[in-house]
């Protein structure tokens, strides 16, 4: 039997991980057993620790770089990985700046259509910044591209953050996805809470009787791209040569803590709006000054968040942004703790 795959993409900071979580438990609820495939964009696996120390789910990583590009190649692997550990569903958590349509592209494949089969293809939109966020990247062709690609290749449209923004910006909003994508069913949540039925539908424990037929999806998105790449029944996933970068002007660049220093919440807050105009995501372990708990802070679209963290390692940031000078970068991030 085909293992079903539900793929996850949208921008960063839109609400993947928790979204990922909650489908994570309801899983666990239903006795499946979910495997995950994680691609981050940085070197440092925040959001894999996040979600192994929540769920204890067995994370296979994929790390520094885009699974649907640089990474490309080693995406089989960890394809191969999963399926020998015989996952009722896999879940693939794309980084913010992928183009899924590629990776709906490489499943298609013989080798993998045989084993694996695309149960759902997630976008998940950022209500509070996905307006401005069209404008803001429009230098970056390469990227405008992916983000059109993330809309227009989903079956289910998630505009989450919706607590954050007006009814009206919520109707503006869909009428540009309107513009990308005119079945994919849309809907408007808040920190990614859907109902997990119709994605989970149809998908039973191996050890369960299989039911009479699959049965269909519920939201009345567009199938998914059901033709197949190639023609040989060998594994492959093409080189990262064919296919163009899926954006041009984003750096991740992890930034470590001196031995031993710590910083205050609102030096790395100021920090943090000192970047504002490059600036598009921030994620990591930091100490605090005076015995604190490490936190894990969370930096998206123009919000910081902070949160008690058991992070045992070496703490450290994530500092995504676009056209980023490292060496200024690196400079004033070491005057922080001067
Ligand atoms: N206010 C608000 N915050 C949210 C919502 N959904 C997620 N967040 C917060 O936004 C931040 C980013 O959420 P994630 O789920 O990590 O987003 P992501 O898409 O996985 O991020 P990347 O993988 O880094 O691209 C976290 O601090 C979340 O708690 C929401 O609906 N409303």
């Amino acid at each position: 039997m085909r293992i079903p795959v539900i793929t996850l993409s949208g921008f960063l900071g839109s609400g993947k991980t928790t979204l990922l979580l909650s489908l994570l438990k309801e899983s666990y609820a239903r006795g499946l057993k979910p495997g995950v495939l994680m691609n981050e964009l940085g070197e440092q696996d925040v959001d894999g620790y996040i979600l192994e120390e929540q769920t204890g789910a067995a994370v296979e990583k994929l790390l520094d770089g885009c699974v649907c590009c640089s990474r490309r190649e080693e995406l089989g692997d960890s394809l191969e990985l999963l399926i020998q550990r015989h996952p009722d569903v896999i879940f693939i958590e794309l980084t913010g700046v992928a183009d899924p349509d590629e990776i709906v592209r490489s499943l298609h494949e013989p080798y993998w259509a045989a084993r694996l089969s695309s149960q759902a293809l997630v976008t998940l939109v950022d209500a509070e910044h996905v307006l401005e966020y069209n404008s803001r990247l429009a230098a970056d062709k390469q990227l405008v591209r992916t983000l059109r690609s993330q809309l227009a290749s989903a079956n289910l449209i998630i505009v989450n953050k919706s607590d954050l923004v007006a009814r009206d910006t919520l109707s503006r909003i869909e009428q540009l996805i309107r513009k990308r994508n005119a079945n994919a069913e849309i809907e408007f949540t808040a920190y990614s809470r859907i109902q997990a039925q119709p994605l989970l539908d149809g998908i039973v424990p191996k050890e369960a009787k299989p039911l009479p037929g699959r049965a269909p999806l519920s939201f009345k998105g567009g199938a998914l791209r059901k033709t197949a790449a190639g023609r040989s029944e060998a594994r492959s996933i093409d080189a990262p040569g064919e296919h163009a970068a899926s954006f041009s002007q984003v750096d991740a660049v992890t930034l470590a803590f001196p031995q031993g220093q710590t910083l205050p919440k609102a030096v790395l807050e100021q920090f943090f709006r000192e970047w504002a105009d490059r600036l598009l995501r921030a994620k990591g372990h930091v100490p605090l000054p005076g015995g604190q708990p490490v936190q894990l802070v969370q930096h998206a679209g123009s919000r910081t968040t902070w949160e008690d963290s058991r992070y045992p390692g070496s703490p450290y940031l994530v500092f995504i942004g676009t056209n980023i000078n490292g060496e200024q970068l690196a400079e004033r991030w070491s005057a922080l703790f001067r």
